[in-house]
């Protein structure tokens, strides 16, 4: 599992060995393993290191001290250091040390210089260099980047786009919020970053998971003092251990039966896509409660789909998915609302897409996953929050996913999977994951109800097994938010397998949703093949 914790928790944890006057050991740790990741960032690009022209971009705190040390640092490998200085101070150690190594340095001009040498002398020194570190804020830094780091970042990331610079982000790309991930202002983008001690949240979530590029944690000592993470990204030994995997007694019963309602005969593909990928994902049986128009379409595509025009009274089932593609004029919206009310009274889990969010009980449940995309999160914050007058909009979600995903499982009481290039998973108990395993091939119409499909599987596999989620430390409410981070990185796999980029280098091409279906069990096998 990678995890991550916030700045503030981060700080706590090195607080012990700042209190003993090892302050400048930790910072010594953190410089050799960011001058490691640069050769290695160097040696990705093919780039020879020696001669290899490294600038260490530095602001005024000890961000900016771990950049200079590295370069300094570098520079015992055959590297030419310098370093552009953005404030009106800095480390003086690291500093000092830079200077020593032989490297040159300039200052840019700030408010209170008139002389612009300096910004004409670091731009020549960006124009030639091969690797940029980014040292200018760390998790010391708040509100974005301002001048004149804001301008030097811009003109960075043109030479970072056309390929001429490596950058090197230390701890967390400058201007990149540590703990949320959002960048109020200007900030810098990354190919790789270094993190010292532990992953900050920032790196898994909003606008900070695209600027960090490659994440390489680099251990400093102070790993055994941090806290429960804030943040969790499951990897493929946690799929393994946690997808719901039949004993060799297993019947259908025991593996889970997911009822269905979804689809309606004026919007039948969300019934279709829902209930095929359900099956593809390995779930015991699937019960399709709707009009009987919609089940004989459904039982042309999946025949092992039982389908009936009962009520959620009448049937007994492991787990719901309730919600896409319904309406009000066929009933299918009664039997959403029903299904849900028990599925609160009785503990059943249940997945609530689309339509589904709109007729949600007032008391929700940690059991009950909405997985709404940014506009429905907007929406449904907005109608939430009407007493308030306050107004969500997609563009504020976007903006502040991992904000407004807490903020609605907290209103909700449910746990809300928000999707999404990375899709975060907020349990109303404070729990946090984040899934990075898709492609954006996946951004097309029906890919999201593939989604709901396979988290239904999961749900009804996992609704009478706990252990594998409690034996990984996940136990509690949070199995309903490790379930939900479960479907999204196995959905995230099967359409980079369906895409034909299994890795997510971005490279390969369209998909449709059936050919994500059918790429579920090739990416579950994966997984489970390790
Ligand atoms: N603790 C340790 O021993 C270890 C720490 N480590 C490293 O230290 C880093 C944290 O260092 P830090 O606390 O010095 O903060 P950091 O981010 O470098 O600078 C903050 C300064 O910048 C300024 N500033 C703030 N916002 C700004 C803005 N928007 N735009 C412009 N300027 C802004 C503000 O100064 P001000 O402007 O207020 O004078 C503030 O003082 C951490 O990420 C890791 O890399 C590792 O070496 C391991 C050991
Ligand atoms: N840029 C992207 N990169 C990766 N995955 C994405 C991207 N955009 C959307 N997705 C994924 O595609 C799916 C789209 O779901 P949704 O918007 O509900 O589509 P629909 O309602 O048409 O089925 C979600 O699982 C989402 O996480
Ligand atoms: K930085």
């Amino acid at each position: 599992m990678l995890e991550a914790w916030t700045g503030a928790q981060i700080r706590a944890a090195e607080q012990p060995w700042l209190d003993a006057g090892e302050g400048d050991a930790l910072m010594r740790r953190a410089a050799h393993g960011l001058a490691g990741t640069a050769l290695a960032l160097l040696d990705s690009r093919n780039r020879p290191r020696y001669g290899a022209r490294v600038v260490a971009v530095a602001g005024s705190g000890n961000n900016g001290g771990d950049a200079l040390w590295a370069a300094a640092l570098l520079a015992r490998r055959g590297l030419k250091p310098s370093a552009i200085l953005t404030a009106g101070r800095a480390h003086e150690a690291g500093l000092a040390a830079l200077r020593v190594a032989g490297g040159t340095v300039v200052r840019l001009a700030d408010e209170d210089s008139s002389s612009t040498d300096g910004d004409a002398a670091a731009r020549r020194l960006l124009a030639d260099a091969d690797l940029v570190i980014d040292g200018i804020l760390g998790t010391g830094g708040s509100g974005g980047l301002r001048e004149p780091a804001a301008g030097l970042a811009a003109h960075l990331e043109d030479l970072r786009r056309d390929g001429t610079v490596a950058v090197l982000a230390c701890d967390i790309p400058s201007g990149v919020d540590a703990d949320t991930g959002e960048a109020e202002a200007a900030h810098v983008t990354a190919d790789a970053t270094a993190t010292f001690g532990g992953a900050k949240s920032g790196h898994l979530a909003g606008v900070g998971e695209t600027a960090s590029g490659a994440l390489t944690v680099v251990p400093i000592g102070i790993e055994d003092a941090l806290p429960e993470p804030d943040v969790r990204r499951l990897q493929p030994a946690d799929l393994r251990a946690l997808w719901p995997t039949p004993a060799r007694s297993a019947q259908k019963y025991s593996r889970g039966v997911l009822g269905v309602i979804a689809g309606s005969p004026q919007y039948p593909g969300a019934a279709l896509l829902t209930t095929a990928a359900a099956a593809a994902a390995g779930v015991g049986m699937v019960r399709y409660l709707g009009p009987s128009s919609v089940g004989t379409l459904i039982n042309a595509r999946t025949p092992d789909a039982v389908c009936s025009e009962q009520q959620p009274g009448d049937v007994h089932v492991q787990a719901w998915l309730a919600g896409p593609g319904t309406n009000d004029d066929d009933g299918q919206l009664d039997r959403v609302r029903a299904a849900l009310a028990a599925a609160v009274a009785d503990g059943t889990p249940a997945v609530v897409d689309a339509g589904g969010m709109s007729v949600l009980p007032d008391a929700g449940a940690a059991h009950l996953v909405l997985t709404p995309h940014a506009g429905e999160l907007a929406r449904l914050l907005t109608d939430r929050l009407a007493a308030s007058g306050e107004q969500v909009e997609r563009a504020d979600v976007e903006a502040r996913p991992l904000h407004h995903a807490r903020l609605a499982a907290r209103i909700t009481g449910c746990t809300v999977l928000l999707k999404g290039a990375t899709t975060l998973v907020a349990g109303p108990d404070g729990a946090v994951f984040s899934q990075a395993d898709a492609t954006p091939w996946l951004s097309t119409a029906g890919s999201g109800d593939v989604l709901a499909g396979i988290l239904g599987a999961v749900l009804a596999g996992v609704a009478e097994h706990p252990e594998p989620a409690e034996r990984l430390g996940l136990g509690g409410d949070t199995r309903w938010a490790a379930a939900a981070a479960v479907a999204a990185a196995i959905h995230g796999r099967a359409g980079r397998l369906a895409a034909h980029d299994p890795a997510g280098t971005g490279a390969g091409g369209p998909l449709h949703a059936t050919a994500v279906i059918d790429a579920t069990a090739p990416a579950v096998r994966a997984v489970l093949a390790g």
